[in-house]
């Protein structure tokens, strides 16, 4: 090792929750960061969007900026940092750090995941890197395991917890029994949560996260733009507790496998999970991604999905990893995978006429159209309600067996339908369960 180190000059866009995460792991782990790379890492400039904001870092209010072309574009900076999150400026800042020859590392997985490839291509071709550790799972190092990994691995199926915030918005709700609204604010004051947080509770920020893994792990295309997405924000909390009488949870799941004709299907959405299942175990802020690979099986990842620390870790990870391995490793040139939107042949978990038959749990106010539905296409429909039998008024809780895809997509377009999400456990739920409510079953018409 040098005695002298070098002095490698960050940029760092954004001084938010990961922002100020990225200063404090700099300046806590600098010792570390230079024996193992002989650098000395000093943030010199700082892009915010008021340099007099309180924050959660000292920085000298000199080097704060709201000028970010003046940080990408300026000779003396290295390696730009870009934490401000969204496509714009993000990607013009990213694009012109590259062009003028800086290395970059991202967060940002909406821009990842939308950008199809290209900033990465472009990096690459310019001999520079453009890494993105942080833009999934947190401080799980997910994206450089699948990418170094498994490679001469066939995947087929990505499932996982990828959004620390409905994680812990969901432990709120069916541990301490807070409202979601009450459990959002926390997540938000804890710094998990986007700065739209829509992102968060309608999936997006999961898509994009399962986007960016199944163009890594897998040697089909596919597309953010066709990933069949629902949120948490139907979930209410009796679904929570019929989920517990069944000994089960509900998680916000993301799901990517290959299906036999080689396409693509993708879905994110909450999911009614037995306790028995692992990703059951993951609470709060937490993420677990299971991979299943042909030569290896499966293979888990958990970790803290979100927060200023965990995030912080993985850009400084990637940091390091520029510091010794500066050059591209070229993959993506030759085995360029992301295609652009409309290509590929992706398709969504509901929407084919696919007779595979599903199962899952439904919360809907009865109608007669709604009964003859899942009575016509259902092998088995099994009522938890509060009353005796369907009445039209009540709200009814259902599970549902051997019903086909396509007759999913035709009940989610009803009226009556409050909530349907699929049911990952063993056919019959309810024998564990301790029936408060009343209970029948409606045998199949014939
Ligand atoms: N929070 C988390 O746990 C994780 C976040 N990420 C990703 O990291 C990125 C940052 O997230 P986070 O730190 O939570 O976000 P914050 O909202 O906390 O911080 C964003 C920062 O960027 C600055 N900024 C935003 N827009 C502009 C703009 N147009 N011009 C100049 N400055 C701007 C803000 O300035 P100012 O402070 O002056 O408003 C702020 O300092 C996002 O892409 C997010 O998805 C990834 C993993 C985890
Ligand atoms: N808002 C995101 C932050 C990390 O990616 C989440 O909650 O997972």
């Amino acid at each position: 090792m040098a005695d002298q180190p070098r002095v490698v000059r960050i940029g760092l866009l954004g001084l938010g929750t990961v922002g100020a995460g990225v200063v404090k792991s700099l300046k806590s782990n600098h010792q570390p960061i230079f024996e193992k790379t002989g650098c000395d890492v000093q943030v010199v400039r700082t892009l915010v969007r008021d340099p007099d904001k309180e924050r959660a870092v000292r920085m000298d209010r000199d080097t704060l900026t709201t000028d970010g072309l003046a940080i990408v574009r300026d000779p003396a900076i290295d390696i730009v940092i870009e934490v401000i999150g969204g496509i714009e400026p993000a990607r013009t800042l990213i694009r012109e750090a590259l062009r003028h020859g800086k290395h970059v590392i991202s967060a940002n997985k909406e821009l990842i995941a939308k950008d199809e490839g290209v900033l990465i291509e472009y990096a690459e071709k310019n001999g520079l890197r453009l890494m993105y550790e942080a833009s999934v799972g947190g401080g799980i190092p997910i994206v450089r395991m699948v990418e170094t990994y498994l490679t001469a691995n066939r995947v087929h199926a990505i499932r996982g917890i990828l959004n620390g915030t409905c994680n812990y918005i969901l432990t709120r709700m069916e541990e301490d029994g807070q409202s979601f609204a009450e459990a959002l604010r926390d997540a938000q004051a804890l710094g998990y949560a986007e700065a739209d947080p829509e992102s968060d509770v309608e999936g997006f920020d999961t898509a994009y996260k399962l986007s960016i893994l199944a163009n890594l792990a897998f040697s089909v295309p596919s597309s953010v733009f066709k990933i069949d997405r629902m949120g948490i924000t139907k979930l209410q909390r009796v679904d929570l507790d019929i989920a517990s009488r069944m000994g089960c949870t509900i998680k916000l799941i993301g799901e990517a496998r290959v299906s036999e004709d080689g396409t693509v299907a993708q879905s994110v959405s909450p999911r009614m999970i037995p306790r028995t299942d692992s990703l059951a175990t993951v609470r709060d802020v937490f993420n677990a991604v299971t991979i299943t690979a042909d030569v290896v099986g499966e293979l888990s990842f958990m970790g803290r999905g979100a927060g200023e620390l965990p995030t912080a870790s993985a850009i400084i990870e990637d940091l390091t990893e520029i510091l010794r391995n500066p050059t591209p490793n070229g993959r993506r040139d030759q085995d360029r995978r992301i295609v652009k939107q409309g290509e590929g042949g992706d398709h969504a978990l509901y929407d084919t006429d696919s007779p595979r038959l599903t199962q899952g749990y439904i919360r809907m106010t009865a109608s007669d159209w709604m009964l003859d539905h899942l009575v016509g296409h259902a092998q088995d429909v099994r009522v938890l309600s509060n009353t005796v039998g369907i009445a039209r008024t009540d709200v009814s809780y259902c599970f549902v067996r051997g019903m086909p895809e396509c007759a999913w997509k035709e009940l989610m377009a009803h009226d009556s339908l409050q909530l349907a999400i699929p049911y990952d456990g063993v056919w019959p739920p309810l024998n564990s369960v301790a029936v408060e409510q009343k209970e029948a079953q409606i045998q199949r018409r014939a």
